[in-house]
């Protein structure tokens, strides 16, 4: 499968993300600082290479799992606690279901064009039967423990199972995690995008739902709304099972499943960022968003009104800082 899927017409540059082994100095060079690589030998998941619908439904157990139906293929992330706050109002782009995996599965292989697109979304928990949580104990723990502590990471906060109908897409966003992404089975392409992106991928503002989402779409540019658009460039892989795609924390991504194989499985590896981070001058990309995105914090506290925030950012710097 090639780097990036040629066939897709980008209106911005694109380079491929480095496929490399996880033995090449290079691919740990990258990782240190905070770059994109593909890992094309981790073995991370070796044991979870066979996770395909059937098996899953046969062993992951009887809990219900976090299921979004969409009218679409976007399913654009949304925080519920943040609609009562300050956007009442709010329309959530897709429905968040609860259903068994099985049930999930049924809805997949009895799916008709037309009908809703469903995206699996659970984090692994102590629910799995046993048979999942062998394979996932058998996992390349040595390895990625090992790793974690090299990059000196916080801990592994979670691991996101993802199955996704063909066709699915995740819109731009970032986290505020590292993430080992490990695709199990089909393919997925992944379009990254540094961290100093954050004025030209406009993101909803910190209060709002979609927090951390892009505004934009990059398929359907609005560059009147959005000028910024014009400069992006974006780092590109598409993804095959066995290969492990660090996301650098703050880095945004735009995530979709390839028509290939009717459905995609993926499980990724969330860490908190290194605790230890020495201010250093100059400041890193990554570190001036997490400085904007405080300051938003505090001044909505402040004023309450995401309405007054423009004035008083206008009155603090026009005249002043420009
Ligand atoms: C959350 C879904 C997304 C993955 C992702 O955004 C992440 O792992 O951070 C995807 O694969 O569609
Ligand atoms: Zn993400």
């Amino acid at each position: 499968m090639a780097d990036i899927d040629y066939e897709t017409k980008y209106f911005f540059p694109v380079k491929p993300i480095p496929r490399l082994s996880c033995r090449d100095p290079e691919a740990l060079r990258l990782i240190s600082s905070e770059k994109p690589v593909v890992l094309t030998d981790a073995k991370l998941c070796d044991s979870a290479l066979k996770w395909n619908l059937d098996y899953l439904a046969q062993h992951i157990g009887p809990a219900k799992h976090v299921v979004f139906a969409s009218q679409c293929d976007e399913f654009k992330y949304y925080d519920e606690t943040k609609i009562s706050q300050y956007c009442p109002n709010f329309k959530r782009p897709t429905q968040r279901l609860e259903i068994t995996f099985q049930e999930f599965a049924n809805k997949l292989t009895q799916w008709n064009p037309g009908q809703e697109k469903l995206y699996l979304q659970q984090g692994l928990n102590s629910s799995v039967g046993t048979v999942i949580a062998a394979d996932f104990v058998s996992f390349n723990w040595p390895w990625l423990n090992a790793q974690t502590k090299t990059q000196g990471w916080g801990t592994l906060t979670s691991n996101l199972l993802l199955v996704a109908m063909a066709g699915n897409v995740t819109p731009v966003h970032y986290d505020e995690q590292q993430n080992l992404f490990c695709q199990l089975v089909g393919h997925k392409r992944c379009i990254l995008f540094s961290p100093d992106h954050h004025d030209r991928l406009y993101p909803h503002p910190v209060y709002h739902p979609h927090d951390r989402q892009s505004q934009a779409d990059i398929f359907k540019p609005d560059f009147d709304k959005f000028p910024g658009l014009r400069q992006i460039s974006a780092q590109s892989a598409v993804l095959g099972p066995g290969d492990v795609l660090y996301i650098p924390i703050y880095w945004w991504h735009h995530i979709s499943s390839l028509h290939n194989h009717p459905y995609t499985v993926s499980i990724n590896f969330w860490y908190k960022g290194a605790s230890t981070d020495m201010v250093i001058y100059p400041l890193l990309d990554r570190q001036k968003v997490a400085i904007m995105r405080n300051i938003e914090k505090m001044i909505m506290d402040a004023l309450k009104k995401p309405t007054e925030v423009d004035q008083f950012f206008q009155s603090l710097i026009l005249g002043r800082y420009t």
